[in-house]
C-alpha cells in the first residue's frame, strides 16, 4: 500500500488510522482517561531525557538481541496486550502476531482479545505471553493458566491497574458500546468509512474469544463497554493472589501496572519474575506519572535480575534507548502497532515495527552503542539535571 510506504513515523500511521476508522473506533484506540494528562505525559516525558553519545566505538555491527520472559528476542521491544483487535481490522490479533514474528519480537495476547489462545498459538511459534484480567469468576483464571500451559505460552502478564474502568470520556461521548449504538452522528461516521469492516464488528466472528463462554457481552445486549467489562473484574485482588498465580503457573510472570519501587518489590517477593511499569497507556488513573520517569527508581530496588519493562508513550526508537539507559530490560508498545493495524492490517503493523526498529538501530549507531547490553546510565541525562 503506497500510503503505508509514505508513512515516515508513528504519527503518520496515526493519521492514516484516523482517516480509515470511524471516529468512535479511532477514539477508542487513541483516547485516555479524564483530561488525558497522563496520556500526553507518557510520550512527552521522553523529551525530558537527552542521549549522550560516545564516538569512535566501531558501530559497523549492531547487536540488539536480548532476553525477555526467559525467551531470546531479536529486539528489546514487545507488543503490549490490547483487547478487541477485530474492531480495528478483520485480521485482528493474528495479523499483529505475524508481523511480530517477522521481526523476532515478543507478542502479548489480551484476555479481551478477539482470537483464542489456542488459535494464536497454532499460528504463531514465536515468543508469546498471555495477559490476564482476573474476573469475579475466579475459575476463569485457572482455566487461562491451564490453556496457556497446554498451548505453549512462554509467560503471563497480570494486569493490576484496572479494578474499575477508567473514565474514557471520548468513548462516552461517542456512545461506544457492544454492539455499537448507532446514533445519527456515529452512523454517519461509520457510513463515511466504508473501508472499515462493519461485518467484522457485528458478525459472528466478533466476540471476546477467550472468555465469551462465561462473559458474553453481545448476548447481554447493548450497554457501555466499560460499565459492562469493568463490572466483571474482581476488585478484591491482592498480593496473595499473585502468590497463588505464580505457583499455579510456575513460569515467567510479570505484573503489569506497577508504578512504584515498593510495589515492584512486592511483585518479586510474591513470585513474579518481572514488572511492566505501566499506567495502561493513560487509560486508567489520570495524573499517574509517566512510566519512563519510574524506570530508574524501580531498577534501583530490584537489582539486575528481574525483567523491568517500560510500557507507555514510546513513539520513537530513541525512546527505547533512553528507557534501557535508565535501567529497563525492554519497552512495550500498544497504540503504535494498533495505528498500523487499523491503517493496513498486517502490512500496517509491519510498517510500524519496521519504523521503530530502524529508528532504534540508527539511534544506537549515532550514540556509539554497538550492543544493547552496552547501554549505560551515562548514555542518558535528565534535562533537569544538566550541569
Ligand atoms: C485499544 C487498547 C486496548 C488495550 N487493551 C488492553 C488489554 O486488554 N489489557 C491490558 O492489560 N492492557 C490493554 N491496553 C494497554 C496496553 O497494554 C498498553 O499498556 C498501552 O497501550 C501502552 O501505551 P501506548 O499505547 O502509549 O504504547 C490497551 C491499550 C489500548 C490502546
Ligand atoms: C476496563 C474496561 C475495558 C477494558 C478493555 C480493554 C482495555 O484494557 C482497554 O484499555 O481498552
Amino acid at each position: 500500500m503506497k500510503a503505508l510506504a509514505r508513512a515516515n513515523n508513528i504519527a503518520d500511521l496515526r493519521a492514516l488510522a484516523r482517516r480509515r476508522l470511524p471516529r468512535p473506533i479511532f477514539d477508542y484506540i487513541d483516547g485516555g482517561a479524564d483530561d488525558e494528562l497522563t496520556l500526553r505525559r507518557n510520550s512527552s516525558a521522553f523529551a525530558d531525557y537527552e542521549l549522550i553519545p560516545d564516538v569512535l566505538t566501531d558501530v559497523s555491527n549492531i547487536r540488539t538481541e536480548t532476553r525477555l520472559f526467559g525467551q531470546e528476542v531479536r529486539w528489546p521491544l514487545m507488543l503490549s496486550p490490547t483487547g478487541l483487535n477485530r474492531m480495528f481490522h478483520p485480521d485482528a490479533e493474528l495479523a499483529v502476531a505475524r508481523a511480530a514474528a517477522r521481526h523476532g519480537l515478543l507478542y502479548g495476547l489480551s484476555t479481551l482479545g478477539t482470537t483464542r489462545i489456542e488459535e494464536l498459538a497454532k499460528e504463531f511459534a514465536g515468543p508469546k505471553v498471555f495477559q490476564i484480567y482476573v474476573f469475579k469468576d475466579r475459575g476463569l483464571t485457572a482455566e487461562f493458566v491451564a490453556r496457556c500451559k497446554e498451548s505453549g505460552f512462554h509467560g503471563l502478564a497480570l494486569t493490576v491497574d484496572t479494578p474499575v474502568a477508567g473514565n474514557r470520556e471520548r468513548d462516552r461521548v461517542n456512545g461506544l458500546s457492544l454492539p455499537p449504538r448507532l446514533t445519527l452522528k456515529s452512523f454517519m461516521s461509520f457510513a463515511l468509512h466504508p473501508g472499515w469492516s462493519l461485518p467484522a464488528l457485528t458478525g459472528s466472528k466478533f466476540d471476546f474469544a477467550n472468555v465469551s463462554h462465561k462473559v458474553d457481552a453481545l448476548a447481554s445486549g447493548p450497554m457501555s463497554l466499560f460499565d459492562y467489562i469493568g463490572g466483571q473484574f474482581d476488585r478484591s485482588l491482592t498480593w496473595r493472589d499473585v502468590e497463588w498465580l505464580a505457583s499455579e503457573w510456575g513460569g515467567p510472570l510479570a505484573i503489569k501496572g506497577v508504578m512504584t519501587p515498593e510495589d515492584a518489590k512486592h511483585a518479586i517477593a510474591s513470585g513474579a519474575t518481572g514488572v511492566m511499569i505501566s499506567n495502561h497507556g493513560g487509560r486508567q488513573l489520570d495524573s499517574a506519572p509517566a512510566p519512563i520517569d519510574q524506570v530508574a527508581a524501580i531498577r534501583d530496588v530490584l537489582g539486575d535480575g528481574p525483567d523491568v519493562i517500560c510500557d507507555g508513550g514510546v513513539r520513537r526508537g530513541a525512546d527505547v534507548v533512553k528507557a534501557l539507559a535508565l535501567g529497563a530490560t525492554a519497552c512495550s508498545i500498544g497504540r503504535p502497532y494498533l495505528y498500523g493495524l487499523a491503517a493496513g492490517g498486517e502490512a500496517g503493523v509491519d510498517r510500524a515495527l519496521s519504523l521503530l526498529l530502524e529508528e532504534l538501530e540508527r539511534t544506537m549507531i549515532l550514540a556509539g552503542i554497538n550492543d544493547i547490553s552496552g547501554i549505560r546510565a551515562r548514555h542518558v541525562r535528565s534535562r533537569g539535571s544538566r550541569r
